[in-house]
C-alpha cells in the first residue's frame, strides 16, 4: 500500500507539473505519465487469479470457499440476481443466498435449486394504504431478517434487478448500513449506484442514506456502467466523462468517495481505490447482451472473499478489493470470449455462465 500511495503521489506530482486534468493533456503525454510513474497500467489479471483463487482441500468446510448475499430481484427483474448469485457458486463459492421481494422469490428459486432464496423485501405497491408506523414496522423486520445472516457472510452484492422502488431502497439502504457496521465487503451494482446519488441530490432520505452510505468504507466495491458512471462523475465531481484521461478521472471518483474501489465497466475494465489505477483488456465477446454485468458482481464477490481469506498472505500490495475486481473482471472477459467462439451471435449470459468454470479451470487447474 505504500509503495502504491508513492507512486499515486509521483503521478500527481507528474500531472500537477503538467497542468492537471483542466490544460486537456493529451492522451500520449498521459500515456507518457503513466509510464514514468513506474507502474504497469494493464492489471497481470491471469496472475492475480493464481495467486487469490481458493485451494481446494479436503480439510476446509462447508462455507470456507465463500457464502455470498445478494440483495436484488423485484417484480420486474428477476433475471439480474439470478445471474449474480449463479455465478458465484459456479465460479467456486459454497453458498450463495438471494434476498428479494416477495414476487421475485418463487421464480428465482424455480431457476435453480442450488441458490437459498429470502422472500422478504418489499415494494410500495404491496403495502400501500398502510399508515407510516406500520411501513416503520415491515422495514425492522425485513431488517432483523437480514441481520439474522449478516455475519455469515463474506460479501454482499447489493442492487442487480433491484429496480427503483422508494420503499424497497430504503430499506436496502438500511441493510447497507448494517452490512458497513459489521465490516462485510459490499459490491454495489446496477441502478442503486446512481440512485444513492439521486437521494443525495432530491433530499428524499437522510444524507446518510446517500453516497456517505459507502463514502470511506474501504470495502465498498461500485461497479457503474457507462451510464451510471457518467452520472457518478456528474454528480461527485460536477464534470463530464472524457476518454483522454479516463484512468486519472477514475482514480479522483475513487479518492474523493472517501477510498471505495470502482470498477468501471466498458471496453477495458478500469479499477480505482483512489490510490492506483489498472485496466482489465482481455478480450471478450463483442456481444452485448444484458446480463453480464450481473455476472461480473457475483464474480467480483467471490475473488474479493478470497483475496480478503488470503491478507498478507498475497505477494500483491495491492488492496483485496482491487485484486478482487481485476480477477472478476478477467473471468468475466475470458467466459465471454469462450462462449462467443461457441454460440456467435446467438451467444446469451446463460452461455457465459456455463463457460465461468472452464475459465478458471484453464487458468488455476483444479488439481
Ligand atoms: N434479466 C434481467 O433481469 C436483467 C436485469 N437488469 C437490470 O435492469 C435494470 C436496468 O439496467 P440497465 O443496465 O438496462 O440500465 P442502464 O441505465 O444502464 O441502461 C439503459 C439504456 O442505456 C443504453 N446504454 C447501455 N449501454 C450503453 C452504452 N455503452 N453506450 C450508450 N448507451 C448505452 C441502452 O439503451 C440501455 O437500454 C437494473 O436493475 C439491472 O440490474 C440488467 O442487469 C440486465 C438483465
Ligand atoms: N464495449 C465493450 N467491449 C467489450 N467488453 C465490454 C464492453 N462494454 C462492456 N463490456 C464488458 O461487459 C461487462 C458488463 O458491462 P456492461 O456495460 O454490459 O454492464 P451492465 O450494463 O451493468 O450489464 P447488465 O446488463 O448486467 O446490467 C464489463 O465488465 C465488460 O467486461
Ligand atoms: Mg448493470
Amino acid at each position: 500500500m505504500l509503495a502504491s500511495s508513492a507512486v499515486f503521489r509521483r503521478q500527481q506530482f507528474l500531472i500537477r507539473s503538467l497542468g492537471g486534468y483542466s490544460d486537456h493533456i493529451d492522451s500520449r503525454r498521459m500515456q507518457d505519465i503513466r509510464s514514468m510513474s513506474g507502474t504497469t497500467f494493464e492489471a497481470d489479471a491471469e496472475n492475480v487469479m493464481r495467486e487469490i483463487t481458493s485451494v481446494l482441500d479436503p480439510s476446509k468446510h462447508k462455507g470456507q470457499a465463500g457464502k455470498i448475499a445478494v440483495i436484488g430481484g423485484c417484480r420486474e427483474y428477476t433475471g439480474a440476481p439470478y445471474f449474480a448469485a449463479i455465478s458465484a457458486l459456479k465460479i467456486g463459492a459454497d453458498l450463495s443466498h438471494v434476498f428479494c421481494t416477495k414476487d421475485a422469490a418463487p421464480v428465482i428459486k424455480s431457476y435453480s435449486p442450488e441458490l437459498i432464496v429470502h422472500p422478504i423485501l418489499e415494494e410500495s405497491y404491496n403495502i400501500s394504504g398502510l399508515e407510516d408506523e406500520e411501513r416503520r414496522c415491515i422495514s425492522s423486520k425485513i431488517l432483523a431478517e437480514v441481520d439474522k445472516w449478516m455475519e455469515r457472510f463474506d460479501c454482499l452484492v447489493v442492487g442487480p434487478g433491484l429496480g427503483r422502488d422508494p420503499y424497497l431502497l430504503e430499506c436496502v439502504s438500511e441493510i447497507m448500513k448494517h452490512a458497513r457496521q459489521s465490516n462485510v465487503p459490499i459490491v454495489i451494482d446496477g441502478t442503486s449506484i446512481t440512485y444513492l446519488m439521486d437521494i443525495a441530490q432530491d433530499g428524499l432520505f437522510l444524507v446518510t442514506n446517500s453516497i456517505a452510505l459507502v463514502s470511506g468504507y474501504p470495502l465498498a466495491v461500485l461497479t457503474p456502467n457507462v451510464n451510471e458512471y457518467k452520472r457518478l462523475v456528474q454528480k461527485v465531481l460536477n464534470c463530464e466523462v472524457n476518454d483522454r484521461d479516463a484512468p486519472e478521472l477514475l482514480q479522483s471518483l475513487a479518492k474523493q468517495i472517501g477510498g471505495v474501489t470502482i470498477l468501471q465497466k466498458g471496453k477495458s475494465d478500469l479499477i480505482s481505490d483512489g490510490e492506483i489505477a489498472k485496466s482489465v483488456s482481455i478480450y471478450g465477446s463483442p456481444r452485448r447482451c444484458g446480463g453480464q454485468g450481473d455476472i461480473l458482481s457475483g464474480s467480483v464477490a467471490v475473488f474479493l472473499s478470497w483475496a480478503r481469506a488470503k491478507g498478507k498472505a498475497t505477494t500483491s500490495q495491492m488492496n483485496p478489493t482491487v485484486l478482487g475486481c481485476i480477477a472478476g473482471s478477467a473471468l468475466l472477459r475470458k467466459a465471454a470470449s469462450l462462449a462467443f467462439k461457441d454460440k456467435k451471435r446467438s451467444t446469451l449470459t446463460t452461455d457465459i455462465i456455463e463457460c465461468l468454470g472452464r475459465s478458471l479451470e484453464d487458468i488455476c487447474p483444479a488439481c
